[in-house]
Parts: C-alpha cells; sequence; structure tokens
C-alpha cells in the first residue's frame, strides 16, 4: 500500500499555495531578496520517520527559531535557577524586538523576544566561556537536534549584522542593567550567528521531533537535551513562541510552537511528532502567512490542539475476580491501558471503597501499556496499604512495566511473571 500521508501534506501545500498576502522581511537584506513562492513542509514522527512535500531541500536561515533550542542549551548548561534568574518566562505581548525589560528587575521577560535571546545566548556552555567556544557549542548542539552538521550563512550574517541596530540597542540595554556581562557586540555577533545557521525544512522537523521526543533525537538515538528542559522549553514555546500572536495561536492551534522572520514555523507535539513549513511572506506579528495557515489545517483535520484529548477510554480496572475460597483463594485485580493520575485514582477508590475479601491479593498487570510516575507511586503504596491490612500482595507482570516496585515501610510485595507462575497463582 501507499502511505496516505505524502498526498494529504501535498494537498495541504496545494491548499495555501496561491496566497501571496504578507511580505518578506525587510529589515534584513538577504531576507528581502529571498524567493517569496518557496513552500514546504516536512512531518517527522516521534520514532524518527520523515514525510515532506515542495521546497523541502532549501536552505534558509533558522533565524528566531534559533531560540527554544539555544534556550534548551542554556538550561542544560547552566541549570534553572542561573537561566532564570537572568531571563523571565511571562508572554510580553509586543512584538519580538521590543525594548522592553521587566520593570524592577531589568530582565527580559521571556527567551522568545530577542532581549531574552540574546540574553540566553550568553549563557551556553560552562561559566566563562570564550565567544568561540560558545558559538561552537551552540552548533554542536542545534546540530544535534537536527541530526546533521549545520552550517553559518555568511553572508546573512554580514547582512543582518550590518544594520542591526535595533539588537544593539538592546544589547547595550541588557548591559546597562547587568544582565549581560560582557560587550554587547560581542553578544550581538554570537546571537546574530546563531540565527543565520542554514536549516531546511526537514531539519527543523527533526530538531522538532527531538523536543517532541523528550529530547532524543528520534533518528540517531542521541540524548540532547534532558526531558526536564523540553517541558520548560515547550512550555514557553507554548505562551510566548508566536509573540504577540501567541494568544490567537495557542486557542486556534493548540501546538507549541516557534517562528523565524525567514519564513520557517515549527511545532512540536509531545509524544507525537515534529512539523516545520517554510514559506517566507509574513504576516504583521512576523509570523509565516501560509505557514501559520498550514498549522491551522493541521490542526483541524488531525485533532493536534494540546488542549483536545480523547474521550476516556475504558476503566483502568479492567475486572475483579475472585478464585477458590477461604485461606488459599485469591481475587485478581486487572488492569489495563495507561495509568497516570485519573487511572491511578480509580484503582485505589475500587479498593478502598471495596476493600478485598480473600487473604490473597493479585494485581495483574498484563494488559497495562505503561504506568506513568504517580501511576507507580499510587499502586505501590495500595500495595502497602493492603499489606497492612492483612493481605498477601502478588503484582502479575510478565512484562516488567512496573520495574523493581518497592512498596516502602510495611508494605510487601511477590512478583509473578512467569506463564506457570501465574497460571498456579489463578488458579488456587
Ligand atoms: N523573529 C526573528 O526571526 C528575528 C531574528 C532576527 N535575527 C532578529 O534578531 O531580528
Amino acid at each position: 500500500m501507499r502511505s496516505p500521508i505524502p498526498d494529504y501534506l501535498a494537498e495541504a501545500l496545494g491548499s495555501v499555495e496561491f496566497d501571496q498576502s504578507g511580505a518578506t522581511a525587510d529589515y534584513i537584506p538577504e531576507l528581502a531578496d529571498a524567493d517569496p513562492d518557496r513552500l514546504a513542509v516536512s512531518f517527522c514522527t516521534e520514532d524518527g520517520r520523515r514525510y515532506s512535500q515542495g521546497d523541502a531541500d532549501v536552505e534558509f536561515s533558522i533565524q528566531s527559531i534559533s531560540k527554544p533550542f539555544v534556550y534548551a542549551l542554556a538550561l542544560a548548561d547552566r541549570g534553572f535557577d542561573e537561566v532564570l534568574a537572568k531571563v523571565g518566562v511571562e508572554p510580553t505581548g509586543d512584538a519580538f524586538n521590543e525594548l522592553s525589560l521587566e520593570p524592577g528587575t531589568g530582565r527580559p521577560l521571556n527567551p522568545m523576544i530577542n532581549a531574552g535571546a540574546i540574553t540566553v545566548h550568553t549563557l551556553v556552555g560552562p561559566p566563562g566561556a570564550t565567544p568561540e567556544a560558545r558559538n561552537e557549542r551552540i552548533v554542536d548542539g542545534l546540530s544535534a537536534f537536527a541530526g546533521r552538521r549545520l552550517r553559518v550563512d555568511q553572508r546573512v550574517y554580514e547582512s543582518e549584522i550590518s544594520c542591526a541596530y535595533r539588537n544593539r540597542a538592546l544589547a547595550n540595554m541588557l548591559r546597562a542593567n547587568e544582565i549581560i556581562d560582557e560587550g554587547p557586540l560581542v553578544a550581538v555577533a554570537g546571537y546574530t550567528r546563531q540565527c543565520s545557521l542554514l536549516v531546511t525544512v526537514e531539519d527543523l522537523a527533526m530538531m522538532a521531533a527531538t523536543l517532541a521526543n523528550r529530547g532524543v533525537n528520534p533518528v540517531t538515538g542521541a540524548p540532547v537535551v534532558p526531558a526536564a528542559v523540553v517541558r520548560q522549553t515547550l512550555s514557553v514555546m507554548a505562551t510566548c513562541g508566536m509573540y504577540d500572536g501567541a494568544g490567537d495561536w495557542m486557542t486556534r492551534v493548540g501546538i507549541p510552537a516557534k517562528s523565524g522572520v525567514s519564513g520557517g514555523l515549527i511545532g512540536a507535539l509531545p509524544g507525537q511528532a515534529g512539523i516545520a513549513t517554510f514559506s517566507p511572506r509574513l504576516d504583521r506579528h512576523g509570523n509565516s502567512v501560509r505557514g501559520v495557515d498550514l498549522f491551522r489545517r493541521f490542526t483541524s483535520d488531525m485533532g493536534m490542539h494540546l488542549m483536545e484529548v480523547p474521550p476516556a477510554g475504558p476503566s483502568v480496572v479492567r475486572s475483579r475476580r475472585e478464585f477458590g475460597h477461604g485461606p488459599s483463594g485469591v481475587e485478581v485485580v486487572s488492569l489495563q491501558g495507561e495509568i497516570r493520575f485519573a487511572g491511578a485514582e480509580r484503582i485505589v477508590r475500587e479498593l478502598a471503597d471495596a476493600p478485598p475479601t480473600r487473604k490473597r491479593v493479585a494485581i495483574n498487570l498484563m494488559r497495562v501499556s505503561s504506568v506513568g510516575d504517580v501511576g507507580r507511586r499510587m499502586i505501590l503504596e495500595a500495595v502497602r496499604r493492603l499489606t497492612l491490612d492483612g493481605h498477601d500482595v502478588y503484582l502479575i507482570d510478565p512484562d516488567r512495566v512496573l520495574p523493581d516496585p518497592d512498596p516502602g515501610e510495611g508494605g510487601r510485595v511477590t512478583v509473578v511473571s512467569g506463564r506457570d507462575d501465574i497460571r498456579r497463582l489463578m488458579s488456587k
């Protein structure tokens, strides 16, 4: 069978192709001259399969789409406290290059506006790293997200740096407020270099997929940044990634995203896929016109809005069955599906409302697909409380969905995983 996904993507591009509204960024000469008709899309799944259509092998400068990735590197290199002390996480409602800092602290409001991104740029690498070492770390880090070696487009760099008056003004304000502690010109040069890295829409989709995949590149398998850093980065993308269009974006599209003035747009759908589009004409917020349209379409066609979840599946407590009588009897509580907070609550509720009557209780995890952290803790606490109530507790877990079960103080549990042991337990 031929996959329907490339056909769908081609059809989606066709539906926006004739829209010529918006304009290429005019404040960077090299971008003003870009071919405005380019159009491309790429999807990269969380297990690394890519689907692309249109001008998918055309390179363009990454621009502001570098911001979330460099933020992730700074968080990984310096830790949350150091980065948050210098840059906040509040959406501004202002344009990306607004000359605004938080009253009182003088911090940039968030890492997605230029003031925040210039500051974040200076926080990559170990403290005291030279500007060259920092630039190197950024190229290496972004390349790890993309799964291939990226390079700087010198012409774009020079074109932007030749008229980076506004970013220099921002950097001077940051220096005056002691938010950055090095020369403003050096900070702007490094930041502009980071914005000049060349990518294709396929690179961007893989970079976004690495965020969607808890920080592990789904194709190379390289762990790029820790999961806690990904959570922070995606949260900031969701609230600040589309600048003064962020609220409209989050309500209508509902995917953590980031745009850039060269016309790129990425979205990272946690646990599912990275998506990227490329079309250089921009709206008044500096976001790609056709890119925004494509994302709206993807969300409504494929139910990608983060706040829209499928209806709850069948109860995680699949059945409770009693075998045998008296002391040799056993109650088997069979669970199923994914166990997160709501599922775990259901399990403890049922065991509390209708306590098992047999001495032996077996919790059967054979049909459980995954157990989240809270699910694990609540199941183990239930085991502990059942033990304290006088039960002998067993976990039927041949696939080890609950590895190393330790119910803690006063709890005891026997893991049953062999086929014969399971049969023996149930037959008594
Ligand atoms: N929104 C953007 O893509 C802006 C990036 C650009 N390099 C700038 O600093 O102005």
